[in-house]
């Protein structure tokens, strides 16, 4: 009979929710959409804690349906009264086997790295590639603007959570991947020299919106941020803790570990005054977007779409495309 039930409940978790698939696996439990994992982790009736991987191959750009399943599994996470704290990370491993498909293919499928089953894998070593590029360049105002406002939507809910965010930074974090990191309440970094973060949008002939600026800025400090983003500075592991885009350095194969670790101090803090202490400290930074978001939107759009903002982009395009190694 107890059998019995458990398959039965097994079935019902595996038929999926409105949201996307649930399964239990091993006493702790998922949830997934099609580009993000949530893994929680805990004892029911304890306090538990989320692991949100990212899966949208190859690089875990941030395109329009990647921003929206994040949005609904975060708020998913935020309902959840016994979800105290939240870990950002990348689904991306090194694994064996892999193809890159060729450059001449252009569909979004043939771009990513398959596995010699043809499955879509991630490319290995990248916590977000940023913004999708692809979802600034060639498309038409409407989108443009439909776009922004999911960008602005996600650093909103982020910034402003009241659960306690971390990210274990597991592979490259340019431009928007850097952001998903500094909406965090604290940050650990992989020490591996080929991984960099930062906001390099000025490389790329565009400019942060005001209120990534105004992130970074109470982040690294103003000076630190005035030099890093006019020149669009990647920083690996050693200088981004210099500086202060992470706040803890720790050898590749450690950093899940050292984020649960951290994670559990955090949670030490009564909720209450840690949330009121965070929202004291980040709700005018977030109030100057929410006053003027549709004038942000219009900027944006008719920014990105200037012939030079799109040549740039298209120049850059390119020069990924071709790039070595
Ligand atoms: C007036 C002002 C008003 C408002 C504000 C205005 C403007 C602000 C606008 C925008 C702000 C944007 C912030 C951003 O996030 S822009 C994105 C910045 N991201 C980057 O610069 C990262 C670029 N990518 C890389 O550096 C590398 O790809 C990598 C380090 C992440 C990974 O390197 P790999 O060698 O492992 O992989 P690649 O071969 O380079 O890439 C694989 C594949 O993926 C494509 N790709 C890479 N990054 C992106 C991306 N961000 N979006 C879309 N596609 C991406 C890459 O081209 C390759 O494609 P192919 O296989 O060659 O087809």
């Amino acid at each position: 009979m107890a059998m019995a039930l458990r398959a039965a409940s097994r079935v019902l978790l595996r038929a999926g929710s409105r949201l996307g698939r649930r399964e239990a696996v091993d006493g702790a439990r998922r949830f997934a959409n099609k580009r993000v994992l949530v893994e929680t982790e805990g004892a029911a009736g304890a306090t538990r804690i989320a692991v949100m991987k990212f899966r949208n191959p190859p690089v875990n750009s941030l395109s329009l349906d990647f921003l929206t399943e994040f949005v609904i599994s975060l708020e998913k996470l935020e309902n959840d009264k016994s979800i105290r704290g939240v870990i950002l990370t990348s689904d991306s491993l090194k694994r064996g086997n892999q193809t890159k498909v060729a450059a001449t293919e252009k569909t979004e499928e043939k771009r990513a790295t398959r596995d010699h089953g043809g499955r879509l894998q991630e490319r290995p070593g990248i916590f977000s590639a940023g913004l999708d590029l692809l979802e600034m360049y060639g498309r038409n105002p409407a989108h443009y603007a439909e776009y922004w406002k999911a960008v602005q939507e996600l650093w909103l809910r982020l910034y402003l959570s009241s659960l306690t965010l971390m990210s274990a930074i597991n592979g490259a974090s340019p431009a928007g991947g850097c952001l998903l990191a500094i909406t965090c309440d604290y940050r650990i970094m992989a020490d591996n020299p080929k991984y960099t973060i930062g906001l390099n949008e000025s490389l790329l002939g565009i400019v942060a919106p005001f209120w990534l600026k105004d992130n970074y800025v109470n982040t690294i400090g103003h000076r630190a941020a005035e030099r890093a983003l006019q020149l669009g500075t990647l920083f690996p592991p050693a200088e981004a803790l210099k500086v202060g885009v992470v706040d803890e350095v720790v050898p590749e194969d450690q950093v899940h570990s050292k984020t649960l670790s951290v994670m559990a101090k955090w949670l030490a803090i009564p909720d209450h005054s840690r949330q009121l202490t965070k929202t004291m400290m980040r709700k005018a930074t977030a109030d100057n977007l929410i006053k003027q978001r549709e004038a942000d939107i219009q900027n944006f759009a008719s920014f990105i779409s200037r012939d030079s903002i799109q040549k740039s982009l298209h120049m850059y395009l390119e020069k990924l495309k071709h790039k070595k190694g």
